[in-house]
């Protein structure tokens, strides 16, 4: 990056414990602002879309960065998914048929495709550096699963999920909207499945995404 007005990186993230962890990952690299989303795509869009208007044209792109729950057989606990796409999963309608997104409804898009150099190129580096980074689909769901049922029904819907976590929709539908590349990262704290709030590896999760993100600016 140069240290141009316009290159900075907005991350958000839902609390403040994943923001202390980019924050320590970012080891004091002033051209990234860190900010919380809150819980949910709804705060992480409003709270993106101020944080932009905040320093207009200032950002080159916004992540959306934080633990999250990984699909069996996709990504594990302390692993890391570096988002292709990001998916609102259930954003739509229930029909006699099942699950109809907005897509089918004829709503507008439940994907956004994240930046796909700089999602790369991200995910690259944290292999090369040894850290164990899967590069797929990650989902925004508004309640996390707590079924295998669940978990079963999303992982059909969207063959190939890699994570899913509560934010990243509304953070890229927010950069969407001036133009901005999105990108999402989570580290894997838990299982997505039946609800075991005993089994979250939050430390190990938080502390993967410092790793993660000390990586960052050597990438962009
Ligand atoms: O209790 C703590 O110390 C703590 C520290 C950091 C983060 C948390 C959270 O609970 C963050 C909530 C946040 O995490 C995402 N998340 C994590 N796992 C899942 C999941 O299986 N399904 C959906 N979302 C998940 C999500 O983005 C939440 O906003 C607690």
């Amino acid at each position: 990056m140069n240290d141009s007005s316009t290159s900075s990186v907005l991350i958000m993230t839902a609390v403040e414990a994943e923001r202390q962890a980019v924050l320590r990952g970012l080891n004091g690299d002033d051209r990234f602002d860190v900010v919380i989303a809150g819980v949910g795509a709804p705060s992480a869009a409003a709270r993106t879309a101020a944080a932009i208007a905040a320093r207009p044209e200032a950002y080159r792109c916004v992540i959306s960065a934080g633990i999250g729950g990984g699909f069996a057989g996709r990504a594990a606990l302390g692993e890391i998914v570096i988002a292709d796409t990001i998916i609102a999963a259930d954003l739509g309608a229930e029909t006699p048929d099942g699950f109809a997104s907005v897509d089918e409804l004829g709503f507008g898009s439940s994907r956004i495709e994240a930046a796909p150099a700089l999602s790369q190129r991200w995910a690259a580096a944290l292999q090369a550096a040894g850290l164990p980074a899967r590069y797929g689909p990650v989902l925004t769901v508004n309640t996390a699963t707590g079924t295998a049922a669940t978990a079963e029904a999303l992982a059909a819907r969207y063959p190939g999920a890699a994570a899913e976590a509560m934010e990243g929709y509304g953070a890229a539908v927010a950069a969407q909207a001036q133009q901005i590349p999105a990108l999402e990262i989570r580290t894997i704290s838990n299982a997505v499945g039946p609800r075991d709030r005993a089994a979250w590896r939050i430390p190990e999760a938080l502390q993967q995404l410092q790793a993660a993100v000390s990586i960052l600016p050597e990438v962009l």
